[in-house]
């Protein structure tokens, strides 16, 4: 074996790890690479915890969500103390090179342990929140996608039947990218996204208009709000009573929360987490490290860690600008 590559899945699991560990699992046999995975996020690292990888291992995996590696948060490592000791371990092992699988977090996590370890880090972006500037998808997000927007249809049966209003909550942290395409794709009929709120009294003032437009077309109708986690002051519950208190209406608050973490990945996250995974192992033994490696229209990038959080990155703004012609500014 010339070489000895790790890797590790950190932060919120997304749909696709399993296939991105597997991809990097191949390459790495193809190479005669020895592969290690460090279990629980970067606790793992801290607490030597790891399983020899082959591919017995990642027989039968491509589809299944969540990490056969598990993931976590870990505070230890955010010190230099924990840093440390994950060097330690890593040189204890022999390591060549470290694949991080994670978030944005994740990433500031590795261009941390870059201050103590100086072999090589590479990162591969995963979450479903795609809230990681330098490439286009996350591995995860279309996934998450995918089920939010057949949870929604679900819900609007039933809206519909009781000819009610729904508010529907999706993750994505501080980021409206899973909420503006759940809601494009399962039309919703409004949309509360981080990028775009204003206040919670010109968004109530703006639903109750177009409520009331929409009834003066029909007596009979039910009405989607797709809204962003963490946004409304109070919570959903609270948004839920005051339009209850605003339109005199039946509003039913759903929270889709974790339900769209899991699930097996549709295959854009398979083919994205594969062909990242593949390429990290590529670059094993070049001189390049710190990175993350994303796609930008179809190419793969590779990004500085210190550039994947940076800047918030932006919303489609063609979707936005087709989101605000069919959904919330429809009766401007
Ligand atoms: N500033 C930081 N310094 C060192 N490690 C960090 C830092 N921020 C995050 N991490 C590590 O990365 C882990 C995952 O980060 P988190 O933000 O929870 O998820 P994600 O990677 O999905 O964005 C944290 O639990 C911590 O171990
Ligand atoms: O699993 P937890 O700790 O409740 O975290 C929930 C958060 O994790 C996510 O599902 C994924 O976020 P990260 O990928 O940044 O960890 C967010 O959408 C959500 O806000």
């Amino acid at each position: 074996m010339t070489k000895k590559v790790a890797v590790l899945t950190s932060g919120g699991d997304a749909p696709g790890m399993n296939a991105c560990i597997r991809a990097i699992v191949l390459a790495c046999e193809r190479a005669n690479y020895a592969v290690v995975g460090y279990q629980h996020g970067y606790n793992g690292l801290i607490n030597q915890e790891y399983c020899l990888l082959n591919n017995n291992q990642v027989h039968n995996l491509i589809q299944r969500g969540g990490t056969i590696l598990q993931s976590a948060r870990c505070h230890e490592f955010k010190t230099d103390a924990g840093a440390k000791k994950a060097a330690e371990n890593l040189a204890e092992l022999d390591i060549d090179t470290l694949i991080v699988i994670g978030g944005d977090g994740s990433f500031r996590g590795a261009d941390h342990l870059g201050a103590f370890w100086s072999g090589q880090i590479l990162g591969l972006p995963g979450t479903i929140d795609n809230d990681i500037s330098g490439t286009d998808a996350t591995i995860g997000f279309y996934t998450a996608i995918e089920t939010a927007v057949s949870s929604i249809d679900k819900v609007r049966d039933t809206a519909d039947a009781f000819e009610r209003i729904f508010l529907v909550e999706v993750m994505g942290r501080h980021a409206g990218f899973l909420a503006l395409r759940a809601a494009l794709a399962s039309s919703a009929d409004y949309v509360i996204l981080p990028e775009l709120f204003d206040n919670p009294e010109t968004t109530l003032n703006c639903i109750t208009t177009q409520l009331n437009e929409r009834r003066k077309q029909s007596d009979h109708i039910s009405y989607i709000i797709v809204l962003a986690e963490k946004l409304w002051p109070g919570g959903i519950d609270n948004l839920a009573q005051a339009l209850t208190d605003k339109t005199q209406s039946e509003v039913r608050p759903v929270i889709l929360g974790h339900v769209q973490r899991g699930g097996s990945p549709v295959s854009e996250d398979r083919i994205l987490a594969t062909k990242l995974g593949a390429y990290a192992v590529s670059l094993v033994s070049k001189d390049i490290t710190g990175v993350m490696l994303g796609e930008q229209e179809g190419k793969i990038v590779e990004v500085p860690f210190k550039m994947t959080w940076g800047k918030s990155k932006p919303l489609d703004q063609q979707l936005v600008t087709t989101m605000k012609t069919l959904m919330n500014e429809r009766y401007a």
